[in-house]
């Protein structure tokens, strides 16, 4: 921790910025492994709710590494130290009023664990995007299952580094068995029953 800084209170509340938009703020947080669909639901989800009006931003694994977390492989101390700034960006997306729905592997319990700490108990939903990793390699969007099983990437998930799966998320979504739609109905049906949005 540095020495000599001091917080500033922000002039406008989070809940004040939460009556400007007419809605609650919070994160979506999928995790699972990669190919699973935490993407793709992610940005349907976040679809959906740009339609319905609300202020939603999608915080993807790929693309931040492009940006704020470059700097970042994919060791398990990086892996951590992703995940947790991440958790810092998704709590100032919820306290300047907004959705965020961040789509990351996020393979150790106990990182999930620490962002869920930084945020109010309304304020944050994990979702494990359930999908075998035979399906996800079947799938290879990226042709990244196939570029570890030639060796040519070392700590690959799922094949060769750990993910550890969820055991008490608030939903479980089974993308092998449900269609991309089904799947993101059965998210917003949840935000609805829960008076997310
Ligand atoms: N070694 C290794 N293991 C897993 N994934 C890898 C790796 N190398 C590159 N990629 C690509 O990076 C995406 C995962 O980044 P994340 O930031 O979500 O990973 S993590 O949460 O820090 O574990 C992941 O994206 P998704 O497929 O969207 O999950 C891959 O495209
Ligand atoms: N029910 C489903 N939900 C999400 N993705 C699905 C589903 N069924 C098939 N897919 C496909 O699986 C792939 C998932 O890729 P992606 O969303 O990039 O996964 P991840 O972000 O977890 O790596 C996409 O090609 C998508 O079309």
């Amino acid at each position: 921790m540095s020495a000599n800084i001091t917080w500033h209170a922000s002039s406008i509340s989070k809940s004040e910025r939460r009556l400007r938009n007419g809605h609650h703020s919070f994160v979506i947080w999928f995790t699972g492994l990669s190919g699973s669909g935490k993407s793709t639901l992610a940005n349907a989800v976040a679809g959906r709710l740009f339609d319905d009006h609300l202020q939603s931003y999608v915080l993807d694994g790929d693309n931040i590494r492009f940006g704020l977390n470059k700097d970042l492989g994919f060791s398990e101390r990086d892996r951590k130290e992703n995940i947790r700034r991440i958790g810092e960006v998704a709590k100032l997306f919820v306290d300047s009023g907004s959705v965020v729905l961040t789509a990351f592997i996020s393979p150790y319990k106990e990182d999930r664990r620490a962002v869920r700490e930084l945020l109010k108990a309304d304020e944050f939903i994990e979702i494990f995007v359930k999908c075998s990793i035979d399906e996800c390699e079947k799938r290879d969007p990226k042709g990244l299952y196939q570029k570890a099983r030639n060796g040519e990437i070392k700590a690959f998930t799922g094949i060769n580094a750990p993910y550890e799966e969820p055991d008490k998320p608030e939903m479980i979504i089974d993308t092998e068995h449900f269609t991309i739609d089904q799947c993101v109905n059965q998210i917003i049906d949840y935000l609805k029953a829960n008076k997310f949005i």
